[in-house]
């Protein structure tokens, strides 16, 4: 074989065959063997980078909290994190049971300034746990950054006459969040969760008109809880013996069913937080005929199903009976708080009589 560059280049090496320093310089250049360390470092680098991000990822999703349903929307537990540490609530949402408590909870919580508690902790109304005193109650805080709120929804502190003093002496500062809606549909909504929970464990189901209606009097039954618990004037004018009236802040959950957002910018105004919570953070599912969570990922987060059920058809007489029995409370609660929620602007109309009217 003759020299030159493509005789090297086509120089098959011989078995035995050693090469001189030229030939190795040719075949082998020094630059291409640096190439060839830089290369073998990034790659060794990158092979790095990628096993520990991937374990911090898996830390994040092994710690994340979920109020219902998966997100790529959900918090990471802020636990073990420097600066960190569980606080007692700023702020509590305190009913009204069925009002749209879980929602109200979960949206706040898309806020970056916002840690809510996942499950209702029933730390006031029940003897047993408020008796465990503050540590128990914080203990099962989120843990939060000192800039952060941590806010807690039990419904039905609400209506236990113990608790607002108890919530006082905790911290008589506390902002309170009290969200409310058209109390014949909440009381429907009480009993169809009632009604849900009978069947689910095959028990007799009591029809709705024979809780509703007094059989001696033909009257509501004001002893039903269901009714009591849409008596909201009387809740709130427990509260208001301890909390002064700019520290609840009173939401309007038939509204924030329709348009999430409006409601939760006025919660934002209330809590002094930034307004953080759009239109853009919600999408219409047509199937659940509520809105839910978009995530980052354009995913949906709805509530759990048990959360816009079902309700069993209740006859026209019987909602306006409601409709009238709650007349006077509604008007009471409309002076107390400033506020007309309109409930008493609609009748329920018998469509089979209706329909015989217009034969
Ligand atoms: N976005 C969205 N998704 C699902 N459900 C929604 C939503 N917004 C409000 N609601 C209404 O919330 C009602 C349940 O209220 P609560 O969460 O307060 O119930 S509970 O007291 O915690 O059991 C629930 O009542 P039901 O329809 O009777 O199930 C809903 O009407």
């Amino acid at each position: 074989m003759t020299s030159g560059r493509s005789s090297i280049k086509y120089h098959i090496i011989q078995q035995g065959e050693r090469l001189d320093e030229t030939r190795k310089k040719i075949l082998c250049p020094k630059l291409t063997r640096y190439k060839l360390l830089a290369i073998v470092f990034i790659l060794v680098v990158t092979v790095f980078c990628i096993v520990i991000s991937n374990s911090q990822l898996h830390f994040l999703r092994g710690n994340s909290v979920c109020l219902s349903g998966n997100s790529s929307n959900h918090k990471e537990r802020l636990e073990h994190l420097p600066h960190t540490k569980r606080r007692l609530p700023q702020c509590i949402i305190i009913g009204a049971r069925k009002a749209g408590t879980r929602a109200l909870l979960s949206f706040l919580n898309i806020h970056p300034d916002i840690q809510a508690v996942g499950r209702e902790l029933h730390f006031f109304d029940f003897d047993e746990n408020y008796e465990l005193g503050y540590d128990w109650y914080r203990k099962k805080m989120p843990y939060t950054y000192k800039t952060q709120l941590t806010i807690e929804k039990t419904p039905s502190y609400l209506v236990e006459s113990v608790v607002p003093e108890r919530v006082y002496a905790m911290n008589s500062s506390i902002k309170l969040i009290l969200i409310v809606k058209d109390p014949v549909e909440r009381t429907i909504s009480d009993y169809a969760q009632f009604r849900e929970n009978k069947i689910i464990r095959h028990k007799p189901v009591i029809p709705f008109e024979n809780l509703v209606i007094d059989a001696d009097t033909g009257d509501i039954n004001r002893s039903y809880n269901a009714v009591r618990r849409s008596i909201y004037c009387r809740h709130l004018q427990k509260w208001l013996k301890y909390f002064s009236f700019d520290q609840i802040k009173i939401v309007d959950g038939d509204n924030l069913t329709r348009a999430p957002w409006k409601e939760i910018r006025k919660v934002e105004s209330f809590l002094g937080i930034s307004h953080e919570i759009t239109k853009s953070d919600f999408v219409f599912n047509v199937s659940r005929g509520f809105y839910c969570i978009k995530n980052d990922d354009a995913s949906e987060k709805c509530l759990s199903r048990s959360k816009g059920r079902k309700h069993p058809s209740i006859q026209p007489w019987i909602k306006n009976k409601l409709r009238a029995f709650f007349h006077q409370f509604n008007l009471k609660f409309y002076r107390l708080t400033g506020r007309d929620f309109g409930w008493d602007d609609s009748y329920y109309e018998d469509e089979e009589e209706e329909e015989k009217g217009q034969e």
